[in-house]
């Protein structure tokens, strides 16, 4: 079943997850004896030391000699976490340990890790347990897209009773995390518990749930193909956007949905049920001149007019700081994330450069003025950032560019020539 998996991939160079455990150590175990006959294939190994356990240095070195044996090259990373107090262990454990993978995956290779079957079906009821929709109870897709290249699952269609009669076969000695008895974890609660007793009465449950998942995959993937290509009729005025009047057309459980993708496109964490409620509600149903604001870890959702932006938190930025510019090397404007370039002066350029007329870059304080000779006299900045459709939140982080005491150019907005 790996070569038939393997078989299937565009990539060639795969990294395998090896964490000593049963199932890791069957892959690396399958995957080395592969290589004989599958030259066109590359494997290596990473190891991740989390540093949490006593004996997880020891760990590290069984499996550093494990891989020695295999002739099979390995990357071994020690981490150092820092657990914030509160935080779940697990949860930060792995964060950092898909980080690390992230890290060392070449473009173009495919992270390969040992989730198996019966692994499928606890994700699946853990999602079930917790009331999600489609794209959770999908649980683990046996490839997807991670870091510079694929995350896949090559055991997914094998039992856990089958890889432990192989590394029975093999005679492979693996590690055994004494954690993974402990039924205060849910997910050992239902391997250990649940599942046992769902056998008892029905004996096929492990396949049958995983073939559940399955399904699910293939409705998650249609339903998303689905809201790709609907997602342009809902897009806004300005890049990057949503139309809430357009949004306001479709049913509830398309806004939802159109919402997330959006998301998702966009790069953002997903947001808690409650908070995807917000958007619906409180953002998507206010009146036009509000400015509603619903945040999560990473994300802001904001409305400005008929637009809905999804936005990185706005960092504090002082609006007072004055630059000096001297035009010959771009500036940069760290606070607000713009390199100005010299050529944003324009026909200003030459001007400068012949008179010597001081050069500055400044925010937006209130009562600034432009002077506009093609439409007659000073306009209000105010005025103008209103005309042009931005957002209040982006107007104090504008750079404005000054000759001497003029504003000739309000960054991204509008250049005005001599
Ligand atoms: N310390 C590690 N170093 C390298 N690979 C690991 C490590 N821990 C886990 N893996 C890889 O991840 C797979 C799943 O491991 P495990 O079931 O312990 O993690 P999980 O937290 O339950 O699942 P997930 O990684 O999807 O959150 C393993 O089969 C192995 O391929």
């Amino acid at each position: 079943m790996l070569v038939h998996f393997l078989q299937q991939q565009s990539a060639t160079r795969f990294l395998i997850a090896f964490s000593g455990g049963l199932d890791s150590h069957v892959l690396l175990h399958l995957s080395a004896t592969l290589r004989a006959t599958y030259p066109q294939w590359h494997f290596r190994a990473i190891h991740i030391d989390h540093g949490l356990q006593p004996a997880s240095a020891a760990w590290a070195a069984h499996c550093r000699a494990v891989c020695e044996v295999l002739a099979m090259p390995v990357v071994n990373v020690a981490l150092h976490l820092q657990i914030p107090s509160g935080a779940s262990l697990e949860a930060e454990a792995r964060q950092a340990r898909y980080a690390a993978f992230a890290q060392h995956l070449q473009p173009g290779e495919m992270l390969l890790t040992a989730h198996h079957q019966d692994d499928q079906a606890e994700t699946l009821l853990l999602h079930l347990l917790r009331g999600s929709g489609v794209d959770g109870l999908a649980a683990m897709p046996a490839v997807r897209a991670f870091a510079q290249g694929w995350l896949g699952r090559p055991l997914l269609t094998c039992s856990r009773a089958d890889l432990a009669a192989y590394a029975y076969q093999h005679g492979l000695n693996y590690l055994q995390d004494p954690s993974n008895a402990d039924t205060r974890f849910d997910r050992n609660f239902l391997r250990h518990q649940v599942m046992p007793l769902l056998q008892q009465r029905w004996p096929a449950v492990t396949a049958t749930f995983a073939r559940a998942a399955r399904l699910q995959g293939e409705s998650r993937q249609l339903l998303h193909e689905s809201l790709q290509e609907k997602l342009p009729h809902y897009q806004g005025s300005r890049p990057g956007t949503l139309a809430v009047s357009q949004l306001r057309t479709a049913s509830l459980a398309l806004q939802a949905a159109l919402l997330r993708v959006w998301l998702v496109n966009a790069g953002f964490q997903l947001p808690p049920a409650k908070k995807l409620g917000s958007v619906l509600h409180d953002v998507l149903l206010a009146t036009a001149d509000a400015m509603p604001c619903v945040h999560w870890a990473g994300c802001e959702i904001r409305r400005y007019r008929d637009d809905l932006y999804a936005l990185p938190p706005l960092v504090a930025h002082d609006s007072t700081q004055i630059y000096g510019w001297d035009t010959q090397q771009p500036l940069v404007l760290p606070s607000v994330g713009v390199t100005l370039v010299p050529e944003m002066l324009g026909a200003w350029l030459p001007i400068v450069r012949d008179s010597g007329s001081a050069v500055t870059v400044r925010f937006r304080q209130g009562g600034e003025i432009m002077q506009l000779p093609y439409r007659g006299g000073s306009h209000s900045l105010k005025h103008l950032l209103q005309e042009a459709g931005i957002p209040p939140w982006q107007r104090e982080c504008l750079p404005l560019i000054y000759v001497g005491e003029r504003l000739v150019n309000i960054v991204g907005v509008l250049q005005v020539n001599p």
